[in-house]
């Protein structure tokens, strides 16, 4: 009961109030408990039909597990009649899957972007053989276990082999070769089939188009970085061993040619993969010494790579990814069906991933500035921007020194401060304009400032491009944002617009009336919502429906507050107005144009029909 009571749920959130389109004001968070109103139990019974199907499969299944239910041929009829049902509602099937490289517009047909289902569920793609994996998935986790026992065994035995079982048997050392090649083979596998074929996160929706996936695998810039760089260094080290190693080798007799230098990289290429254990001929002291030295340095490298990837998986991803656990845990607990708590995964994923720029941006701007950042917390204001610069000069010159008494300590810390240069001072308040300029410019540009987020997204809108600064600034502080989910309806045909909308992230698509296809999209810096609120004759009320189809955040500007800004800018009211009639305009042309569509459909069935009834 209450797992239906949840399915039903689906795609409902806590809602903006306006017309029971979804929309969560304020800072996003997800609302699991608020109450589903009928229209929105319509909504997503509209907007999720096959996954409604698939749900009373499982319904059905749960209530009467008889086997002839699952039998192959039923399954399979139920699959095709799933994925027909997809394929027949083009904006359904738009929304129903990421393929965001691709212009939605053209998906306006029935030509259907392949996809999965949002809340990541396993898409249900019976054409393909190969589906695309999810990451959270139990299967794909007991790959990785798989690959990571691999992992092991390489790291371990190889070295220990070495070491220790040089004088193997014939047939001892078959078992050795083939356990090596068959982790190598789970290497080759995860590698070609299994990574590029992972689900990702784009808008806050799983992307499961294979084609999408490959792509977002082998064009990930800063992969291919490491990748690139690491190699590089592995071959530049390798190169610079099998160098030492002639230059220190007693040998004089060998010719100096490419084939001297070729056996001098096999035997730095060994002892670099047998970490120093393996030893070279001919065995001069000096040259194991330096092959010894060589490769302790080589492995002090690696660990230091290591530590870098680990790195990145800073303190607040592990924090983070704490939190989802033990968010993820007490839903377990509710007994919250899985589709939701994909919901609430995905929802901190989408966080996560818009957070995470933040942090390295501003780390990536500290680090070039070469600001040093204090490791304990702020206690004051005035002491933060104080000990941000200056303090770690001061600090270094009273390291390890022992007072008697505060007035010593004081004392003496005044006499360093007095001896702080005219140009050190300068170059301190120089720096900390430099962080504040630069660190605003980040806020700026990754919307975590308030003010100045808002304003970014306001300079980028058409209509107020005429505005004054001051009118921009008054705007600034009447929008209010609010977050939608992915699939939830904005503003709602029919009713009355209260609110106009500025898109300050994500995607939003302007419905078609049947809600079948999809009219416009609607990217940062777009304004809609405008139309009813203008008072003009015939659009008093909201004139399509609009869908956030990722996650998105909007601006929300009332009508009162909008009203007030045009009476003072008509420049923009007079942009607006033109925009509102080009857009009633487009409407009512294309309802004309599906109207005589139909008109001729009626007509040929008609004539086909008394065609039929002649020859019958
Ligand atoms: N054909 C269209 N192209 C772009 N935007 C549209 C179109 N039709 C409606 N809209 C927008 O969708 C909004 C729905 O609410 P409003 O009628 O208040 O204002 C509408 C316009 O801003």
């Amino acid at each position: 009961m209450m797992e239906e009571e949840w399915a039903d749920r689906r795609g409902t959130v806590s809602m903006e109030g306006e017309c029971g389109g979804g929309g969560i004001s304020g800072p996003p968070e997800l609302s699991l408990t608020g109450r589903s109103t009928t229209t929105e139990a319509v909504t997503s019974r509209l907007y999720y039909p096959p996954f409604q199907l698939e749900r009373r499969m499982s319904r059905t299944r749960a209530r009467a597990p008889c086997r002839a239910f699952l039998r192959p041929p039923n399954v399979m009829k139920l699959v095709a009649a799933v994925d027909h049902y997809r394929r027949r509602g083009s904006a359904v099937a738009y929304f129903s899957s990421v393929n965001s490289k691709t212009n939605p517009e053209k998906h306006g047909g029935t030509d259907i972007p392949k996809g999965g289902t949002p809340g990541g569920e396993a898409p249900v793609r019976p054409s393909s053989l190969l589906p695309a994996i999810n990451p959270q998935g139990t299967g794909y986790i007991a790959w990785l276990v798989v690959v990571t026992l691999c992992y092991y065994y390489n790291a371990c035995c190889i070295p220990l082999r070495e070491c220790f079982l040089r004088q193997q048997e014939a047939d001892t050392w078959k078992y050795w070769m083939a356990a090596d090649y068959f982790s190598d083979l789970i290497y080759l596998i995860d590698l070609v089939f299994v990574k590029p074929r992972l689900m990702f996160l784009e808008e806050g929706l799983w992307v499961t188009d294979i084609s999408l996936t490959s792509t977002n695998y082998w064009t990930k810039a800063q992969y291919k970085l490491r990748i690139g760089r690491s190699v590089f260094y592995i071959f530049f080290f390798i190169h610079l061993n099998a160098c030492a190693f002639r230059k220190t080798d007693a040998v004089e007799k060998v010719n100096h040619n490419i084939t001297t230098y070729l056996f001098y990289t096999y035997h730095a290429s060994r002892t670099f993969v047998t970490a120093g254990l393996y030893r070279p001929r001919p065995t001069f002291t000096f040259t194991i010494a330096v092959s010894c030295l060589s490769s302790l340095l080589i492995f002090a490298f690696l660990i230091g790579q290591i530590y870098e990837i680990f790195e990145t998986a800073s303190r607040a991803q592990i924090e983070h990814r704490d939190r989802v656990d033990r968010c993820v845990q007490y839903l377990k607990k509710l007994n919250v069906p899985k589709p939701e708590i994909c919901r609430v995964t995905d929802w901190f994923a989408y966080i996560w991933k818009q957070q995470h720029c933040f942090a390295e941006q501003k780390n990536k701007i500290l680090k070039e500035k070469n600001i040093e950042l204090m490791s304990k917390p702020e206690y004051s204001p005035d002491m933060a921007t104080c000990d941000f610069f200056l303090f770690a000069k001061i600090k270094n010159l009273l390291r390890g020194q022992r007072f008697s008494s505060p007035e010593e300590a004081a004392e003496e810390y005044e006499k360093h401060v007095s001896e702080v240069t005219r140009e050190e001072w300068h170059k301190c308040f120089r720096n900390r304009r430099i962080a504040n300029t630069e660190l605003s410019a980040v806020q700026h540009e990754t919307g975590r400032g308030h003010g100045s987020a808002h304003m970014s997204t306001l300079s980028k809108v058409e209509v107020f491009h005429g505005c004054s600064q001051a009118l921009l600034r008054e705007l600034v502080l009447q929008l209010r944002p609010v977050s939608f989910l992915p699939g939830d309806v904005v503003v709602r045909r029919g009713d009355v617009g209260h609110h106009m909308y500025i898109v300050k992230s994500g995607v939003c698509c302007v419905m078609s009336p049947d809600e079948r296809e999809v009219l416009a999209t609607l990217r940062e810096g777009s304004v809609f919502g405008e139309v009813s609120l203008l008072g003009i004759e015939g659009a008093r009320r909201r004139t399509a429906t609009v869908r956030s189809r990722g996650y998105s955040s909007l601006f929300a500007l009332s009508k009162a507050n909008l009203d007030r800004t045009l009476l003072y800018d008509r420049e923009a009211a007079l942009v607006l107005r033109r925009r509102a009639d080009q857009i009633m305009r487009e409407n009512a042309t294309r309802q004309a144009r599906n109207r005589l569509k139909n008109l001729e459909n009626q007509k040929k069935l008609r004539r086909s029909q008394k065609k039929n009834l002649k020859e019958f």
